[in-house]
């Protein structure tokens, strides 16, 4: 056998690679090492803006010039940087030398020493993540995410009248509508959509081990910490002021965390979906020219909710083992967040898969209301929750005499077929107010489902 040519190994990387592409632009290497050149030429820019060091502002030009460096970082850089890290072995130093050599080609060797000014790897890794991060989830994971909300919402809206049998442990229960069972989704997804969409994202910038002592012994007269504040937030970044050697990493503990919990609620969708079409509740709307069994030519299977629970399960994983990792890193710091941190794509990546598979599957099924119809007339026994109730309220009333409603309903339902006569029967004989009689006879499972057409309606 002969050798294949060089293979992606992640499925991300392979067939899946086109859908998470958009992460890529952030949370690749080299998207990490645009974000870390960036950080080194705004470091200089602001450094110079002060004047430090007896220094001048460039001219805007010069800053134009300097910020090509990573608004065109492209495939030279990428070469440049991965032979430079085969000798320096440290990643972070070999972007200083890009943006060294870049320097001198511009003709800005008098600020050469100003790069990497003061600080240490961490300085610069910490931004970096917060920007692709950041980035990442703003344009890429947020949208996918909000793409499968709104989805579900549309369905939730045309499905709010659907009555539809309640299955409470798998077994008939008072009926609800297919429409307010999708809008409780929507309601849990929003409510960690905005937590995420409140999430912080924190930069350290106080060099070796969070004490500006450096900075301090080249330039005492500095108020270093202020002058690190203004350059965190001028990237769109929130300001960590007491920090070992790392940024400790609590957001991005808090942003994995919720995306997890986010993760948790979609898998729950995927699999109730998934039910519902096993129930004969929703149809699946056949593609053209695709297969869904390869020997049994009648079926369509419903990949896409498979796919998607399988892929909320490897980055539910990966997001927890990052967030359990992440939060902890031994006295003013240790090294395994570098590696830990090269998998954030991985696991937006399973994430981001999940949220196009269950946006796409949502959008290729149709309701069966004829089959919920047919699925409530053969549950009649329901009811008993509804009478149970009335007689209740008409003893409290002093309008009947019944001793122990529920017994009364049990005797009669559990675990029993009930039809829609047997019913009707048992209520003509209830010893019962007439207009609560009159409600009672005139409810059916399919009528006997509350607010919850009005409560999808009022809620999304
Ligand atoms: O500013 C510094 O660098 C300070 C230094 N701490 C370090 N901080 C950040 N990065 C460092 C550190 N040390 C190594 N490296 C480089 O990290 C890279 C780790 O590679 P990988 O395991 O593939 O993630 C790989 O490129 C490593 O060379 C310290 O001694 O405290």
């Amino acid at each position: 056998m002969t050798a294949l040519p060089t293979q992606p190994l992640s499925p991300l990387d392979g067939r899946y690679q086109a859908t998470v592409s958009p992460l890529g632009e952030y949370l690749s290497e080299a998207g990490l090492n645009r974000a870390r050149v960036e950080v080194e030429v705004e470091w200089i820019i602001t450094l110079t803006n002060h004047a430090l060091f007896g220094t001048t502002p460039l001219s805007q030009d010069e800053k134009q010039q300097l910020r090509a460096l990573y608004l065109t970082f492209g495939q030279d850089e990428i070469d440049w940087l991965a032979e430079r890290e085969a000798v320096t072995r440290h990643d972070v130093k070999a972007v200083e030398y890009l943006v060294r050599d870049r320097l001198s080609a511009l003709g800005l060797d008098r600020v050469a020493e100003l790069t990497h000014f003061g600080c240490t790897s961490e300085d610069v890794n910490s931004l970096s993540y917060a920007l692709t991060v950041k980035r990442a989830v703003n344009d890429a994971w947020l949208p996918a995410y909000r793409r499968v909300i709104q989805k579900l919402r549309e369905l939730a809206l045309e499905h709010a009248d659907a009555p539809m049998l309640s299955r409470t442990h798998g077994q008939p229960a008072t009926p609800t509508t297919m429409g307010k069972e999708l809008a409780v989704f929507v309601w849990r997804l929003e409510r960690v959509l905005k937590q995420i969409e409140g999430g912080e994202y924190l930069g350290k910038f106080s060099g070796a081990t969070g004490t500006w002592s450096a900075h301090l012994a080249a330039a005492p007269q500095v108020a270093w910490p202020n002058l690190a504040r203004e350059f965190v937030e001028s990237l769109g970044l929130t300001f960590n002021p007491l920090t070992t050697q790392i940024e400790s990493h609590d957001w991005q503990v808090e942003l994995y965390d919720r995306v997890r919990h986010a993760g948790g609620i979609l898998h729950n969708l995927a699999t109730d979906v998934w039910t519902y079409i096993s129930l004969g509740y929703f149809a699946q709307i056949p593609v053209a020219g695709a297969t869904g069994s390869s020997t049994m030519p009648h079926k369509i299977n419903p990949i896409r909710f498979e796919n998607a629970e399988a892929n909320l399960e490897l980055s539910g994983a990966l997001l927890a083992s990052l967030a359990q990792t992440l939060v902890t890193s031994r006295l003013q710091r240790d090294l395994t967040d570098s590696t830990t941190q090269r998998n954030i794509g991985v696991a937006f990546g399973h994430s981001l898969l999940a949220l196009d598979n269950l946006t796409r599957g949502l959008g290729e099924i149709s309701l069966s209301r004829d089959v919920l119809l047919a699925d409530l007339d053969q549950n009649w026994e329901v009811l008993g929750e509804a009478i149970q109730t009335v007689v209740r309220a008409e003893v409290t009333a002093g309008r009947s005499t019944i001793q122990d409603p529920y017994a009364l309903l049990k005797e009669l339902t559990r675990g029993r077929r009930v039809g829609a006569a047997d019913l009707a029967e048992f209520v003509q004989g209830l010893e019962i107010g007439d207009e609560a009689k009159q409600r009672l006879l005139a409810l059916t499972p399919a009528t006997y489902s509350g607010l919850a057409e009005q409560l999808t309606r009022s809620k999304l």
